[in-house]
């Protein structure tokens, strides 16, 4: 048997100089406004994963209100997505993850951001794919507000 899962995130730009994609630092003229280090990419991936297993969403497995996820890296998240999803008895058939920002540029990070999620999943690389898109201007996104990620998961029985 195989199951499927989505997941959408959106974090604000805020003060910094870097943002966190896939569990990589991407440099960037802002930061972003979160709990945790506000990686949308994972908490979308997360939030695919544990649909798929139908066991909530990332918010109630690390709740916002409890300080001991205060600046968390959101690798921890994925990798306890990924425990739960192999105690399920699974494995990640493939990844499927868009950005959504005017800036900054993805594309010259996501083969690291490509690599840190296989790892964190213990899957090949040839099982993540990281993708980005502006919306044109048009939008939160596009008048450079904050930054959106959707993701895709198929997991297979191990
Ligand atoms: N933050 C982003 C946004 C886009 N890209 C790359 O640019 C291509 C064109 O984007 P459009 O929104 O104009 O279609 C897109 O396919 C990505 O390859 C990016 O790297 N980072
Ligand atoms: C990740 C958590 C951790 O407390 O907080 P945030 O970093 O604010 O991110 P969000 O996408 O709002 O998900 C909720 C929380 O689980």
């Amino acid at each position: 048997m195989m199951r499927i899962g989505q997941g959408f995130d959106v974090h604000a730009f805020g003060d910094g100089d870097h943002i966190m994609l896939g569990g990589v630092r991407v440099p960037h003229s802002q930061g972003v406004v979160a709990h945790s280090d506000g990686d949308v990419a994972i908490h979308a991936l997360c939030d695919a994963i544990f649909g798929a297993l139908a066991l909530g969403d990332i918010g109630r497995h690390f709740p916002p209100s409890q300080e001991r996820w205060r600046d968390a890296e959101s690798r921890i998240f994925l990798r306890h997505a990924a425990t739960l999803m192999r105690e399920q008895g699974y494995a990640i058939g493939n990844v499927d993850i868009t950005v959504i920002c005017e800036l900054p540029k993805v594309g010259p990070h996501a083969q690291a951001m490509r690599e840190c999620i296989a790892e964190e999943l213990s899957c090949e690389v040839d099982r993540v794919s990281v993708k980005a898109t502006t919306t044109e201007k048009l939008g939160f996104t596009g008048r450079g507000e904050g930054i959106a990620a959707q993701a895709c998961v198929l997991l297979v029985l191990a």
